[in-house]
């Protein structure tokens, strides 16, 4: 078997899974950041082994086998974005052959396993760091709505003024992944095809074109293998797995994986509702929060904007909401805008939030490079 090549001084990084949805937009960020600068990359792959290592990553050598333990313990760190099943079968092989590396993880299958940190330094840099000294080496990338909603409200939370909360969630179809967006764009298309000629008809009448779009979401030969039902001119209030007692899995993680990012000694109830909508990869969420004391909005705007550089407080105006609250507005870009932030009727200490975060980016590439980094000693 092929060994991973030997480098210089630069750390070596194995890399699985970069071809996929996720790691493309991690191959991107590493390559704008230049971070293959400063780490000797390998190439992981779990159908083209032996083939070239991409083109961005000079000198990299060939694709090594992603299922060869042997090459992979070589490796001192260990990314992955190849998904969870792959972690399930190649992970504890590694760690019973005796490899101590560092585990770097997009999936959540590790998630909350005790010896691991769900990894969102700006929010959770000192769980990180002590993890580091203590001698964890498995650091998984959180949930993308979790690690969106924390990037934005995490102002709150860490400053203790989060009693509890509660979040309604419109979750872009790249959740699911590359295949779910394609179907998602297929229906669209279907159904524009089946109303194209009376659209170009001002004087058709509406209920006509809407029959008819209804006809086509509930005939057979409209696609939807991927979400199981049409997405397409509705939404589908579930996501992810049933545990069985009402809730669904991706709801689950919300209160479980937000208090274990935050680390904190109290827990914080957070719970809501996980909704697929039609947009194509930035996640939104409406949240309702239950203040620890009556502060003005001013100041909970303050608090949420000096949080980090990239949360964007959007003033609550119609205006500034249709420019900047959009996952139209937010696609691409780092920044997380937060905004309808305003008291409630329910009392003084209730305020409405609205926030919207590139699921790829902050909701799954980013915390894995900058974790990367970290693990490296370059941030
Ligand atoms: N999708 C998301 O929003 C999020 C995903 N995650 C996690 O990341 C994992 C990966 O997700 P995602 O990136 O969407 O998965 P993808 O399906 O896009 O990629 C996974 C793997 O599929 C293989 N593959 C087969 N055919 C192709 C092709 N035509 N193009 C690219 N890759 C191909 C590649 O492996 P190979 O090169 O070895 O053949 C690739 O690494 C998920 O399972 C999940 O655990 C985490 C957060 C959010
Ligand atoms: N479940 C998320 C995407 C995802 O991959 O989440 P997780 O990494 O927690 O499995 C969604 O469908 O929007």
């Amino acid at each position: 078997m092929t060994s991973a090549p030997e480098s210089s001084a630069l750390p070596s990084v194995g890399f699985v899974g970069w071809r996929g949805m996720v790691g493309s937009v991690l191959m991107q960020r590493l390559q704008d950041e230049g971070d293959f600068s400063r780490i000797n990359p390998v190439f992981f792959s779990t159908s083209a082994a032996g083939g070239a290592a991409p083109s961005f990553a000079d000198g990299a050598g060939m694709l090594q086998d992603a299922y060869d333990v042997e090459t992979l313990a070589k490796l001192p760190i260990i990314v992955t974005a190849q998904g969870g099943d792959y972690t399930a079968e190649v992970y504890p092989k590694l760690r019973d052959a005796g490899w101590s590396g560092l585990w770097l993880d997009a999936a959540s299958t590790l998630r909350m396993e005790q010896d691991s940190v769900i990894v969102l330094d700006p929010v959770n840099r000192s769980v990180i760091d002590a993890g580091l000294a203590n001698g964890v080496r498995d650091f998984i990338g959180g949930n993308c709505t979790v690690s969106c909603m924390l990037m934005g409200l995490g102002g709150l939370f860490r400053n203790g003024l989060v009693e509890w909360g509660t979040s309604m969630t419109y979750q872009a179809a790249s959740g699911g992944g590359a295949r779910h967006m394609r179907e998602l764009l297929n229906q669209f298309g279907a159904l524009h095809s089946t109303v194209a000629l009376n659209l170009d008809d001002p004087a058709s009448a509406i209920l006509d074109i809407d029959r008819a779009i209804l006809a086509k979401q509930r005939h057979p030969s409209l696609e939807a293998t991927q979400f199981g039902v049409p997405l397409a001119g509705s939404v589908i209030p579930w996501i992810d797995g049933d545990l069985g007692n009402g809730q669904s899995k991706e709801e689950w993680k919300a209160g479980a994986e937000t208090n274990k990012i935050l680390g904190m000694d109290t827990r914080i109830p957070f719970d809501g509702l996980c909704v697929r909508v039609g947009s194509m990869r930035s996640h939104s969420q409406a949240l309702t929060l239950k203040l620890t004391q009556d502060l003005p909005v001013s100041e909970i705007e303050s608090i949420i904007a000096a949080d980090n550089e990239w949360v964007r407080v959007i003033p609550n105006t119609k205006v500034d909401t249709l420019a900047g609250l959009t996952p139209i507005a937010a696609t691409g870009s780092l920044d997380i805008p937060v905004g309808r932030i305003r008291k409630l009727e329910m009392g003084p200490d209730y305020i409405s939030a609205f926030t919207v975060g590139d699921q790829l980016l902050w909701g799954a590439a980013e915390p894995l490079r900058r974790m990367l980094m970290i693990a490296t000693g370059n941030l």
